[in-house]
């Protein structure tokens, strides 16, 4: 079993997971959110704001954040969906092992008229995080849906940090209206604000930190784009739960469905999609 603490501070519930190895990971019932998952080292990879505010329905800032049925503008509901407003119902658990179940609420379905049951898998393994969602339509018409993990990485410093693997591929600028350009540099680098939806990308990415000497490889599967996004100084300064220099610690690189989707999910099919992260040293 899967410990179930209460966050002093905020009352609320989280499970901790750790692996055979040592790895760690905590997700909280809020959102299906993972808040933390440190190495065998004990080493944090993720990135939490220190103005996170963890206080039901917002989002956690920080961690990964669960985007569904909906990634950002991408669909009738607002920014990225209701999964990260809710409380997930814990279905299975094992001490490296949880699974979080949502299906939406009276109100939700008012917004969404679409039953279906989403469940998020979280697995730890030797420095390995992965996460599975799995999305069943229970209802009886088809519906369409986009997604997202929105992985927040903690890095050492915004100008040792790229991503690595999207040389060549497409993208829409969200700072351009969406405008579709081609990715010419060898790696993606930061010197100002990023926000973009890499289309049909290869499964396999790495966010580099050369100040740490590591990368975190990132496998996707069922997620054809990836959004990488930093907010860099006017954004920073202008959302709450974040701090004005955090931008310099935090990349966001996330396996999403946005331009490439929507999928389409008919009565009673299921969609999944998942992320594995793991680490490689320089
Ligand atoms: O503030 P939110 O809703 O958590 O969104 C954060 C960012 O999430 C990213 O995925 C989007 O591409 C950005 O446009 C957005 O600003």
């Amino acid at each position: 079993m899967a410990g179930l603490t209460t966050d002093q501070s905020s009352g609320q519930k989280y499970v901790v997971l750790k692996s055979a190895e040592g790895t760690t990971a905590e997700i909280f019932l809020h959102g299906a959110h993972v808040t933390s998952w440190k190495t065998v080292s004990g080493e944090e990879v993720l990135f939490v704001s220190k103005q996170a505010v963890y206080k039901p329905p917002k989002a956690i800032r920080g961690g990964i954040p669960v985007c569904f049925p909906q990634f950002g503008g991408f669909g009738p509901l607002s920014q990225h969906g209701f999964a990260r407003n809710s409380e997930f119902a814990v279905t299975d658990s094992a001490a490296d092992s949880v699974t979080l179940s949502l299906t939406p609420s009276k109100d939700q379905l008012q917004l969404f008229p679409h039953p279906f049951e989403l469940k998020v898998k979280v697995d730890v393994g030797n420095d390995v995080l992965e996460q599975t969602l799995t999305a069943t339509n229970t209802g009886s018409k088809a519906f369409e849906l986009t997604a997202a993990l929105h992985t927040y990485f903690s890095i050492s410093s915004i100008d040792k940090a790229r991503v690595d693997g999207l040389s060549g591929v497409d993208y829409l600028d969200s700072l351009q209206d969406k405008r579709r350009l081609t990715e010419n540099g060898a790696s993606v680098r930061f010197g100002g604000e990023v926000d973009r939806i890499y289309l049909a990308t290869p499964s396999r990415l790495e966010v580099v930190d050369e100040g740490r000497g590591r990368a975190v490889v990132v496998e996707k599967q069922g997620f054809p784009d990836a959004v990488v996004w930093n907010p860099w100084v006017d954004k920073a300064a202008g959302m709450g739960d974040f701090g004005d220099d955090e931008y310099k610690e935090m990349v966001c690189l996330e396996p999403a469905v946005a331009g490439s989707g929507p999928v389409t999910l008919q009565p009673g099919a299921t969609w999944t999609a998942k992320q594995t992260l793991s680490l490689r040293q320089l």
